[in-house]
């Protein structure tokens, strides 16, 4: 399934849970989480892929690597007990199929970007640790596999160039809005950035991958126009691990998705209509034209001899009284009468 062709077809928002590594390294954890998210009404569960020689350098994997949320002594041992083996990522994407939802990972090295490749995902994620990866993002590219690419810790001119390196190739590209920090101060949001990769990029999907504590940040960007939404989500944000604090727990989750899904039907469309569903509160509140005194046959209606208020039977349409100006009565007329049509020889129908 092309996931941004069917986007484009469509005005609802593509929302990816990002398990991330807040399956704290258990299999069955994460498969807990891909069942959550389906039932949450998430359209696709997302890991990532690391090959770690691929991703740090001998010297940033053998730092020392203490604190509430390690899972070792060095960095190497931390992510060597957090990252699932090709096995693993195959048994979660079969998983996931079995729940009927939309399995991906983010592509951390080239390496992982092949395995990638190889599994079918229906989209790689670049995330924003490679934003600035203009080497990672071209072989991405060459995959022609659709990508869904996050700009955390890059400027407007990094992600123009973004825009330029993976448009050579296709695009079918989704650039997401997005703060690598976790949790995401308000002020540093920016959510207004969304609106300015839409009016730069109007060819491509634009998104929001989101670190800020809550939903409502999450759910006006998709009021701002973000089509393609990525939250982390965790079983208990208190848990051990960088990311659970900014990620959504499942009751955030489905009320997150739930009124995405609704602000989705209530954007609808910018044509302003009168709506039936509002037929009911003009027949009782809606003003029309009547009559501010008694008149004879023979008046000549001017501005000051009507009024506009709520009246049973309704008087002529208000936003028309330029028509019943200067028009001669035909028959008398009371105070708060309402005026109709037929009170006038040659006066157009309501
Ligand atoms: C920039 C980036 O990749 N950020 C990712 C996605 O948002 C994060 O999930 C990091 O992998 C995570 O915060 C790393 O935590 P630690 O260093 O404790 O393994
Ligand atoms: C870091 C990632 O995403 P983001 O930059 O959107 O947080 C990721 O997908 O691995």
């Amino acid at each position: 399934m092309d996931v941004f062709k069917h986007l484009n077809s469509t005005s609802k928002t593509f929302i990816i849970a990002e398990i991330g590594q807040n399956h704290q390294g258990d299999i069955n954890i994460a498969k807990r989480l891909i069942k959550i998210a389906k039932e949450c009404g998430a359209d696709c569960v997302k890991f990532q892929k690391t090959c770690l020689e691929e991703k740090f350098t001998h010297s940033a994997l053998k730092a020392p690597y203490f604190g509430e949320n390690s899972w070792g002594t060095t960095y190497k041992e931390h992510k060597e007990f957090l990252e699932f083996s090709e096995d693993d990522f195959l048994q979660l994407q079969a998983y996931a199929k079995e729940v009927d939802t939309l399995f991906t990972a983010s592509a951390m090295d080239e390496k992982s970007l092949e395995f990638l490749k190889r599994i079918n995902v229906p989209f790689i994620k670049i995330g924003s640790g490679d934003s600035n990866n203009f080497l990672l993002i071209e072989k991405a590219a060459q995959t022609n596999i659709p990508l869904v690419i996050s700009t955390g810790m890059i400027d407007s001119d990094t992600t123009n160039e973004i825009y330029n390196i993976v448009s050579k190739h296709h695009k079918n590209f989704v650039l997401l809005h997005c703060v690598s920090a976790y949790p995401t101060p308000y002020e540093d949001v920016n959510l207004r950035v969304i609106q300015e990769l839409q009016k730069k990029f109007p060819d491509i999907l634009i998104g929001y991958s989101g670190h800020e504590l809550g939903i409502h940040i999450t759910v006006s960007a998709v009021a701002l126009g973000a089509r393609v939404i990525e939250r982390h989500i965790t079983l208990d944000k208190n848990q051990k691990g960088s990311d659970h604090k900014c990620s959504l727990e499942p009751k955030e989750l489905t009320l997150m998705i739930q009124q995405i899904r609704t602000l989705e039907t209530a954007l609808g469309s910018s044509r302003k209509k009168i709506q039936p569903s509002e037929l009911v509160c003009f027949e009782k509140l809606g003003k029309s034209l009547v009559y501010s005194k008694n008149f004879k046959i023979g008046h000549v209606i001017a501005k000051n001899d009507l009024k506009v208020k709520v009246s049973l039977p309704k008087g002529y349409n208000a936003i028309k009284y330029k028509d019943v100006l200067g028009k001669v009565l035909i028959c008398n007329v009371i105070f708060d009468d309402p005026v109709q049509s037929y009170h006038f020889n040659d006066m157009k129908e309501n």
